[in-house]
């Protein structure tokens, strides 16, 4: 487990900063050795009773915690280093989990030399199942790097990629459960056009999904492999890929993730 007994503060800690939170814990990461910061009263008292972890404000997290995860929307980042970005030690490191902001959004809020780590990952952290991807941004070292890999392995799967391609990430993996989640409920509603019931549609497609993504992980095969292992000649799967390509759902998901991506880079924008 942890190296060094670091303290880490999650500040702004909201759905992504939860997780974070639970997902440590149930790794094994002392409660005391996690704090975190919210800005309404009852959700501070909500994060003490669920998980047992101190709440505290901004200031005093930065003055207790070693690694400072900064989980605030892209939109308050601004306005919560106008208030720490000055009084953040720069031994500290300032992990940001914000969509689009860029490192040195950062680094030019706070004292020269501070090292800051950018991850993107995304909510089946939940389930341990996370992909969170891990940049070094400025002055992050190899040591910084590692330590922010400890805090996010336990979470699912990690990997490093360069800090130019964490939009792109974002718009892949960071927003990807929401696409399949979209992708799941119109499928139930088809089993329900088919006349299935509800929840043996639903049943249905959650089981496929599972099969289907242990199978992208574990079977080593293609994607095209794969499906066209399914595909059986003149049968019926061919006649649903017919519609799919006809309905354009390749380029759509291109034009997707372009969107996305676009709106990673604006969210940058508007912040500062
Ligand atoms: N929801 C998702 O799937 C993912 C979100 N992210 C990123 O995580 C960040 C948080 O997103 P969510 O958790 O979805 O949003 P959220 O709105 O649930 O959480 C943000 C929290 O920060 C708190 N906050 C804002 N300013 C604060 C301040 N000055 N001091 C203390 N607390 C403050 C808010 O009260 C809120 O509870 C965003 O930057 C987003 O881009 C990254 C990956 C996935
Ligand atoms: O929708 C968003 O902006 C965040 C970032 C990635 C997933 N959710």
């Amino acid at each position: 487990m942890v190296s060094g007994g670091h303290t880490v503060a999650v500040i702004g800690a909201g759905k992504i900063g939860e997780l974070m939170l639970s997902g440590l814990l149930r790794s094994g990461w002392p409660v005391d050795r996690l704090l975190a910061t919210a800005r309404r009263p009852a959700r501070a008292a909500e994060l003490t009773a669920r998980y047992g972890v101190r709440v505290v404000d901004n200031l005093t997290a930065v003055g207790e915690a070693e690694v400072l995860a900064v989980a605030v929307k892209p939109q308050d980042a601004a306005a919560l280093l106008d208030e720490i970005g000055p009084k953040v030690p720069a031994d500290k490191l300032v992990i940001s989990l914000c969509a689009g902001l860029p490192s040195n959004f950062f680094s030019r809020r706070l004292p020269e030399g501070t090292p800051v780590v950018r991850v993107m990952t995304n909510t089946p952290a939940l389930v341990d199942q996370a992909m969170t991807a891990i940049s070094a941004g400025v002055h992050a070292t190899g040591e910084h790097l590692a330590l922010a890999e400890e805090l996010f392995k336990p979470l699912g799967a990690t990997i490093r990629v360069p800090e130019s391609q964490q939009d792109a990430v974002t718009a892949l993996s960071g927003s990807g459960p929401a696409y399949f989640y979209l992708l799941v409920e119109a499928m139930t509603d088809a089993g329900i056009l088919l006349g299935l019931p509800r929840q043996v549609a639903h049943d249905l497609i959650v089981q496929t999904a599972i099969g289907s993504a242990v199978m992208l992980r574990d079977s080593g095969e293609h994607p095209v492999k794969l499906r066209e292992a399914v595909t059986s000649p003149a049968g019926t799967t061919i006649s649903a890929i017919r519609e799919l390509e006809n309905h354009g759902v390749r380029a759509a998901l291109l034009a997707a993730l372009e969107a996305a991506r676009d709106r990673a880079r604006e969210l940058a924008a508007q912040a500062e």
